[in-house]
């Protein structure tokens, strides 16, 4: 390939063959020269055209600028030696930096022009190699221009254009060289040069037009890919156009929805805001009132305390009083104990100088009856007398009558019935009888030996119970005072009913005159007398006892023998009530009995039924050889509970024990009985003595107990209250 050197030497030398130039690019380089040359006069611009292809054609990468290895892959194009082109980029590269730039290149290169130009050159050393070069090489230029004639010139200008070179071929100087050595030296060879080159240049031809055809191919399809391309990027252009109104389109429509959406939201939200406004109003109203309200409250709060500090003085003054007051009333109640248990004391105290009283007059009555039974005899002995003498006058008889006035007239009246001896009494006494609601019956003395009359058919009238004594009004004075004292007898029915059958009560009377049918020959009051214990000591308490149950289960026997320790067989059946007073040792302490003894039979209920209520305790008494008498004791039961309800202790006593053979009523039932009532239970015998006293003093503890349990609760109830109070 052509040097630079080698197309600028034959540019100015040859200027009319355009096929000159560098071999490396022909296209370009070949047209400046065909350009350029025939102007012959280079401008600056042709030059610098010319510099700038070169150094396109070096720096075929397109960096900009030429290396030192760029010009050295030139070495086998161009005629140069490796050392001489490192000399040529030496040369060129002015500031040394191991890189030719485009004006290094061109200032060197437009140089070099120039020397090329003035022959004389001014700065031989700078030019260097490539001038020593072109030197060597227009010297051969020279001497084989030289040689060559015009003819020659012209046939070998002829060949070259028979073979269509121009296209093909930019230097043929080298050909025109080689043709003209072998024309000179081998002219028989000429001929098969021409063939061989004809050949050549007909393949180059080919050759030249093939890349020719490739170069448009390529070209059209360069533009072909390019246009592909254009359309491929408008393509492109519009999807992205079209994508990103897409998007958009929906950023568009999610922010409008976003938008109505936060917009609502924002309406609710101002809504709720103007709700809250309108609560905080309401609140704020509330709270003014409230505010009032407080400032109110507090006043009255003022006002109410102040009247709670007076009423607080008010109460503790009251509180005070109502101390005082309970103080006066215990110191009251306690007056009133005191008082009472004075009444109960003086009450006891009374009964018992009544009944020794009692005890006295019944003496004084003996010895009347004896005194009577003593004039008796003396009548006897005078009546004998007088049958026996026949002697005796009226006289006598009538001394008789005024004796017995005189001494039986007391107990007998006009009809020579002996009087009731409460009559008797009244006159002997002149204790006047002032009870008269409920109580006893004062039977009439029937003496059967007065005439021998039957006591229903002797004209006189039964009498009915006349007079009653309460146990409910602090009886026992009252009742012993008028007639209690007496001995109680049968009333006349029971006489009557008992076909003649005499109390027993005259036991002076004659056996043969009175015939007892009953068993009960006795008189019951007489034996009830004091055989009390006369104890030195007042009791400290005392209870009050009511005895009922059949007739006959035994309770004045069983009273008899609590308080007598004796039994006396074919008692009398009890008329009205009966009562004894014993005293017990109880857990160290003395209580005073009252027992009330009730008469069994049924006529006597009513007056029985009204002893109940002031009583402490009852006892049930059944006889367990009757069974009738057992079934009775729950009529009994509810007699008691219907007078004072469950409120009273009560034993119940199942009698003749003693008489086991006979016993009706096993023992189980009984038990069984007062189990299911809550009842005390015994089984006992007046006759033996088996569990009378037992059975007695159980009931007796169970009443002290009983109080005892009661006066504690009371004391603790006055003390509660009194704490209450002071608390
Ligand atoms: N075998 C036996 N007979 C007794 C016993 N107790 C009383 N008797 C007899 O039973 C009969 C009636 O006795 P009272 O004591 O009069 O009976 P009462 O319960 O008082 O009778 P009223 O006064 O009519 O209510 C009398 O004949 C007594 O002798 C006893 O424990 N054993
Ligand atoms: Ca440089
Ligand atoms: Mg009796």
């Amino acid at each position: 390939m052509a040097t630079p050197d080698g197309r600028v030497a034959s540019g100015p030398q040859r200027p009319s063959q355009g096929s000159q130039g560098s071999r490396a690019c022909p296209g370009p380089l070949d047209s400046l020269e065909w350009r350029e040359t025939p102007e012959r006069a280079p401008g600056q611009l042709a030059m610098l055209r010319k510099a700038q292809e070169f150094f396109q054609t070096c720096d075929a990468e397109g960096k900009g600028f030429i290396a030192r290895r760029d010009l050295q892959r030139l070495h086998e194009e161009l005629p140069l030696s490796l050392e001489e082109l490192e000399d040529v980029f030496d040369a060129l590269d002015a500031d040394g930096n191991g890189f030719l730039t485009p004006e290094e290149f061109t200032t060197g290169f437009s140089h070099f022009f120039f020397s090329q130009n003035s022959p004389s050159q001014e700065d031989p050393g700078e030019q260097g190699a490539q001038h020593q070069e072109e030197k060597v090489y227009q010297s051969r230029g020279g001497e084989a221009l030289g040689d060559m004639d015009e003819d020659e010139e012209s046939q070998f200008q002829r060949l070259m254009d028979r073979l269509g070179t121009q296209k093909v071929l930019e230097d043929e100087s080298d050909v025109k060289q080689l043709w003209l050595q072998l024309k000179k030296d081998e002219p028989h060879l000429l001929s098969n040069f021409e063939d061989f080159l004809t050949r050549i240049f007909s393949q180059l031809q080919e050759a030249h037009e093939e890349r020719n055809e490739l170069e448009f191919a390529l070209k059209k399809k360069i533009a072909a890919y390019d246009e592909e391309i254009r359309h491929l990027y408008e393509e492109m252009e519009q999807q992205i156009k079209s994508e990103k109104e897409q998007f958009l389109l929906k950023d568009t429509e999610r922010f409008q929805a976003r938008s109505r959406e936060l917009e609502q939201k924002l309406l609710s939200k101002e809504q709720e805001l103007e709700q809250l406004i309108q609560k905080q109003k309401r609140l704020e109203g509330q709270c003014t009132t409230l505010h009032n309200d407080k400032h109110e409250t507090k006043a009255e709060n003022t006002k109410l305390k102040l009247t709670n500090q007076e009423l607080a003085q008010e109460l503790e003054r009251t509180s005070r009083e109502l101390q005082d007051a309970q103080q006066q009333l215990e110191s009251l109640q306690q007056e009133a104990c005191t008082l009472h248990q004075e009444k109960e004391m003086e009450v006891y105290r009374v009964t018992e100088s009544l009944q020794r009283e009692k005890a006295g007059l019944l003496k004084q009555l003996d010895f009347l009856r004896e005194r009577n039974k003593h004039l008796r005899d003396e009548r006897d002995i005078c009546f004998q007398k007088d049958k026996a003498a026949k002697a005796n006058t009226a006289a006598s008889k009538a001394s008789w009558k005024r004796r017995s006035g005189s001494v039986i007239g007391k107990y007998m009246d006009s009809r020579g019935i002996l009087r009731s001896q409460s009559e008797e009494e009244e006159d002997v006494f002149g204790i006047p009888r002032r009870r008269s609601s409920l109580g006893l019956s004062e039977c009439p003395l029937t003496e059967e030996e007065s005439g021998g009359r039957e006591p229903g058919a002797g004209g006189l009238p039964p009498r009915a119970l006349r007079r009653i004594i309460s146990i409910e009004e602090d009886p026992l004075p009252q009742l012993l005072d008028g007639g209690f004292e007496q001995p109680l007898s049968r009333c006349p029915e029971e006489d009557r009913a008992s076909s003649q059958g005499v109390e027993g009560q005259t036991q002076e009377a004659p056996p043969s005159k009175l015939t007892p049918v009953s068993p009960r020959g006795q008189p019951v009051g007489k034996e009830a007398l004091s055989k009390e214990e006369d104890s030195p000591l007042a009791p400290d308490r005392l209870f009050k006892i009511v005895f009922v149950g059949n007739s006959a289960v035994g309770k004045t026997s069983f009273l008899r023998r609590f308080c007598e320790d004796r039994f006396s067989p074919g008692m009398a059946a009890t008329v009205g009530l009966d009562y004894r007073v014993k005293t017990v040792h109880v857990d160290g302490s003395r209580v005073a009995l009252q027992l009330w003894d009730t008469a069994g039979q049924e006529r006597y209920r009513c007056i029985t039924q009204q002893f109940f209520r002031k009583a402490d305790g009852v006892i049930v008494m059944y006889d367990l050889t009757a069974r009738q008498s057992f079934l009775s004791v729950r009529q009994w039961l509810s007699n008691v509970e219907e007078a004072v309800g469950d409120l009273v202790p009560v034993l119940l006593l199942g009698n003749k024990l003693d008489n086991e053979k006979e016993r009706e009523v096993p023992r189980g039932l009984g038990e069984q009985l007062a189990k299911q009532n809550n009842l005390i239970f015994y089984e006992c015998s007046a006759y033996s003595g088996h569990n009378t006293k037992e059975s007695l003093l159980h009931l007796a503890r169970f009443l002290k107990e009983q109080e005892d349990t009661a006066r504690e609760d009371t004391i603790q109830v006055g003390r509660a209250k009194k704490k209450s109070c002071c608390g």
